[in-house]
């Protein structure tokens, strides 16, 4: 259905007859000029039955239109089980008179006045009495002390951190930050909330101390920088005061920092989300990065915190920290379990269970708690599932009353569906102009993105829905939740990844069952996404409500009473190992011992969590052997442990020593024999190893069929460089005839060809957004949703700035230092007698002069192709490229309409000249406005749909003309700087 801007005529007894309006337009503004509508709390607040009965209820309802179904009513079951729900009351907390301590003024923690200033323009005044004590515990904020804890989601775990992070930063300039977060949206996010806070502060003057030199060039203001794979900011370690960063790249940053002799500098560590060292596939670096942190003794104060940590102890044990658990919630969260459209209390996780067991009890004597609501049931076909039902009813009635709703559902495909639902519910609730005017604007907004929107938004938006899916863009994600956190949107439906990636409140937050595809979540997902509800200075009270079905109760209580599992080590022979740990302790010559690598190992998680310590000690020495055998380390002529060439260039760019051994064989092949009159066998050396993209070409997602096609359409010299790599499309020709999705993976050498037909086939992607076929049509061709396109080419970004990285150091000849010259910093542990595994391996010959200078050329080649994928955009197109919002195909029709340079760029009018080319690009979403108001027109019998038509191209019209200002402002900095560059090089 497309989108209808007028909120359709009435079909509801209480705001206006059914299509008796016809030929008379009426405005969402006409709508809420007459409908009397006060919002009020939702829970605790009782509604008469004589309401829905004067209204007929859901089931007198008969369908209007296509676009309108009703909610189902909610009612009260008796007055005697009414929840009675306790709103937030601000009075509760103790006050700074009582409770001196609460005030970041108090001289105890020593802040500037500026910094308690903008914690008060942030909307703290006064901190939590537990966030006190955390910050109160002896050595946090003074000296150095290492600390762990935990809070409930929402709690307010940040400020404690902020404020340690930011003390430490201030009064001792020579030091810097680490903010490590585990989603590239909470780094964002975190660096906007942390640039606020700095705003008008200023580092101590200090005249001594490692890094003063370089302290003293930069300026006094705090700079704040993110790193994220993918990130194009050009800022480095050296030039910030606090690097909030993802886990990759902060173990990155630490790893060059020992490696450049800098560590020194780093004075704390934040580790936010410390639960996921559990994450086998990128906790484990986190573990990595401390394991590395606690083996320097450099003092380096390292804090962790998480609202899901089942054994802190353990943690702060492992840290040498202090550990603090909180329970406080400023706003107090209300449960519910939904079954069989009845709505009963689940105060806490033991009520639910029991509720849970009484309801599937045969046994009579059983009787189930007292519900508190009731659903009535739908007489509509989409809403006659009592789970959809439930789900819908909750949504719409939150909606109804002004607040914001949070649905979460277990896949992309339901969250759109359900959102569609709702959406139509709403349809008929009138929203104020103010409103309207911004979800047209949302729309305009969606409707710009150059990588086109999922057009049943247009359905949704309207009325003031929206769904949120990995599926969509990162554009259309961030619309998105900007325009619920603003209040445009009031119900976002969602699939778990939001609670983990975003930090979205909601008076409610409904699940829409308990699974993510067909699993349930676990513990620690469940409470992330329940925790969502009822944040502080936005409601006065959460709601959850866990709607099921009668299969799901047992599994969905048993969740509900499982204890969060504890935090263990990646580092397990089953999990991660402890190979990566060793190559990039040994490369960045922070150990060259073997007494070094038992010491390092002493200091992981895995030490601290391992039935014995022999295990621990074997799985070293095993991995000493594998990494000796594969030549990823030697033993030097002083025997000790250096990192080969080859390992160096490994760690260097991120990869784990397997993916680098493969990407390692890739590269020689192409130095052997790389063709050059076709651009594909680049493109593969830049396509991420299939399981880094995850989502993208896992086996079962190669479409064989497609792959073929794709081989078909290459031309002779492509075709040969996919042979050379190892691509026989006759056997492609057999898998897409057979209709087998999968190529074998028993053995080594089967795992190889089949993670090389993915790569190949993610190739084919790649080598369509560098040549600037629109994300949708990208999208269509291999039939994946576009958000996974994007993230493809978000991944490449990293991946191929590790590869420049690993052609670089592979062409830089290694030197092994003499121990007593080294910079290592376990040189006491050298000694004559030191025992020394693999001693006596032949050392591996060099690498050759011509090898060296073969992969200087492959990285500068590739370094030209990584602007490219950049830029999204052909080799001409390079230079114009740069410029804010050119990219891909805007960068092409700006070429071809006359502007080849950004100087013809800069000189523009970007109205007269720019303007018609962007809306030249617009013209299907002219046409599709004309459309949806032709439609509208057409059923409602709008006279005036001419205006909201020329409304919404006006609208259009001022977006793109604001890009295409801020596109000539851009050009025109971009030739400044290049006319200044070049003035300088002829001086
Ligand atoms: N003392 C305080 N006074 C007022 N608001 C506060 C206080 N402490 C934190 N907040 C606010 O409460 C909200 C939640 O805090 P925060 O994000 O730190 O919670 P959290 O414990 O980190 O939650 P999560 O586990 O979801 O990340 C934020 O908007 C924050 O600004």
């Amino acid at each position: 259905m497309a989108v209808s801007w007028q909120p359709s005529v009435l079909t509801n007894g209480r705001t206006g007859p059914a299509k008796q309006v016809n030929n008379n337009f009426v405005t969402s503004v006409d709508l809420t000029r007459r409908q009397k509508f006060h919002p009020v709390s939702i829970a605790g607040t009782k509604r008469a039955f004589a309401e829905t009965d004067a209204e007929g209820g859901a089931a007198q309802f008969s369908r209007q239109n296509d676009t309108e179904i009703r909610a189902s009513k909610i009612v009260e079951c008796s007055d005697e089980h009414v929840e009675e729900v306790q709103p937030y009351r601000p009075g509760s907390t103790p006050s700074v008179t009582q409770h001196p301590l609460l005030s970041l003024r108090h001289p105890s923690y020593d802040l500037p006045k500026q910094l308690v200033e903008n914690f008060a323009g942030l909307g703290v005044h006064v901190i939590y009495p537990w966030q006190s004590s955390c910050l109160m515990r002896s050595g946090v904020l003074s000296q150095a002390k290492n600390l762990v804890y935990t809070a409930p989601t929402g709690g307010g775990k940040s400020l404690v951190a902020d404020v340690v992070l930011l003390k430490k930063v201030l009064q001792n300039p020579a030091k810097k930050a680490l903010l490590v977060l585990p989603y590239v949206a909470l780094v964002q996010e975190k660096t906007k909330w942390l640039r606020r806070l700095v705003e008008g502060l200023r580092r101590e003057e200090c005249s001594e101390g490692p890094g003063m030199n370089a302290q003293k060039s930069r300026s006094p203001e705090i700079t704040v920088v993110s790193f994220y794979g993918g990130s194009k900011s050009k800022a480095t370690w050296s030039d910030c005061d606090v690097a909030v960063c993802t886990i990759e790249k902060a173990n990155m940053l630490v790893n060059s920092a020992i490696e450049e002799g800098t560590i020194g500098d780093l004075g704390i560590v934040v580790c936010d989300e410390l639960h996921m060292l559990d994450d086998e596939h990128r906790g484990y670096i986190f573990e990595l990065m401390l394991t590395k942190l606690m083996c320097l003794q450099l003092g380096i104060q390292v804090v962790g915190m998480s609202a899901t940590l089942a054994n802190p102890e353990v943690l702060a044990d492992w840290l040498r920290a202090k550990f603090f658990v909180a329970k406080y919630r400023p706003i107090p969260i209300h449960e519910h379990l939904v079954y069989e459209n009845t709505i009963y209390p689940s105060a806490n996780s033991k009520e639910f269970l029991k509720t849970a067991s009484q309801l599937t009890s045969s046994d009579p004597t059983q009787r189930p708690s007292q519900p508190t609501r009731i659903i009535e049931k739908s007489l509509y076909q989409e809403l006659s599932n009592p789970l959809t039902n439930a789900v819908v009813a909750l949504a719409a009635e939150t909606a109804e009353q002004g607040y914001g709703a949070l649905v979460f559902c277990n896949s992309r495909a339901s969250s759109q569906a359900i959102a569609c639902l709702i959406a139509k519910t709403l349809h008929h609730i009138p929203a104020s102009a103010e409103v309207t005017e911004r979800r047209i604007d949302v729309l305009a907004s969606l409707q710009a993105l150059p990588g086109g929107f999922e057009p049943c938004l247009s359905d949704t938006v309207p009325s003031g829905v929206g769904f949120h899916h990995a599926g969509l863009t990162i554009e259309e994600r961030d619309i998105i939740a900007e325009a619920y956190d603003n209040g445009t949107l009031k119900v976002i439906v969602a699939t778990c990844s939001l609670a983990a990636g975003i930090n979205l409140p909601a008076r409610r937050v409904i699940l829409n069952s308990a699974r993510m595809g067909r699993d349930m979540v676990g513990p620690a997902m469940l409470r992330q996404m329940r925790g969502r509800a009822g944040r502080k200075g936005k409601d006065e009270i959460g709601e959850t409500f866990l709607c099921c079905q009668k299969i799901e109760l047992e599994p969905v209580a048993e969740l509900l009473e499982a204890e969060l599992p504890a935090v263990m080590s990646c580092l397990t022979p089953e999990k991660r190992g402890i190979k990566r740990a060793i190559l990039e302790t040994i490369s960045t010559r922070m150990i060259s011992t073997y007494e070094g690598l038992q010491e390092y190992a002493q200091n992981s998680l895995l030490w601290h969590t391992a039935p014995n310590h022999k295990m621990v000690l074997d799985m070293l020495d095993a991995a000493i052997v594998s990494l000796l055998k594969d030549k990823l380390i030697e033993v030097t002529e002083y025997d000790t442990y250096a990192p080969t060439a080859l390992g160096n260039a490994i760690v260097a760019s991120g990869l784990t020593p397997e993916d680098g051994l493969f990407v390692h064989a890739d590269l020689r092949q192409a130095l052997s024999s790389f063709v050059m009159d076709s651009e594909m066998h680049l493109f593969y050396l830049f396509t991420p190893i299939p399981h880094q993209t995850q989502s993208f070409a896992t086996t079962s997602e190669v479409a064989w069929p497609t792959f073929r096609s794709l081989l078909e359409q290459l031309d002779d010299p492509s075709l040969r460089a996919l042979r050379l790599i190892g691509i026989n499309p006759a056997l492609v020709n057999q898998l897409a005839n057979s209709g087998l999705d999968n190529l074998p993976e028993r053995t080594e050498d089967e795992l190889r060809t089949a993670r090389i037909y993915r790569r190949v086939y993610s190739t084919f992607a790649l080598r369509d957004i560098c040549n600037e076929t629109p994300i949708n049509t990208i999208s269509l061709k291999y039939n994946l949703p576009r958000g996974t396109i994007q993230n493809l080419a978000q991944t490449c970004h990293g991946f191929a700035a590790g590869m420049i990285k690993f052609c670089q150091r592979m062409a830089t000849p290694i030197s092994h230092c003499a121990p007593d010259q080294s910079r290592n910093h376990d040189e006491s542990t050298i000694g004559p007698d030191a025992q020394l595994i693999g001693a006596g391996t032949p050392a591996r010959p060099t690498i050759t002069n011509s090898e060296a200078s073969g992969f200087s050329m492959l990285a500068a080649v590739l370094e030209h192709m990584q602007s490219r994928l950049y830029a999204g955009a052909r080799a001409d197109l390079l230079e114009m490229a740069q410029v804010t919002f050119v990219k891909g195909r805007m960068a092409r029709l700006l070429y071809e309409n006359g502007f080849k340079s950004v100087r013809a760029l800069s000189e523009a009018d970007a109205k007269k000249d720019i303007l018609p080319i962007m809306m030249g690009i617009s013209g299907w979403k002219l046409k599709q406005i004309q459309r949806d108001v032709n439609r509208s027109a057409a059923e409602e019998g709008d006279a005036e749909a001419g205006d909201l038509y020329e409304m919404r191209k006006r609208k259009l019209e001022e977006k793109l003309l604001r890009k295409a200002e801020i596109m000539v402002r851009s050009a025109a900095v971009i030739y400044e700087r290049e006319v200044l560059r070049t003035a300088d090089f002829e001086e």
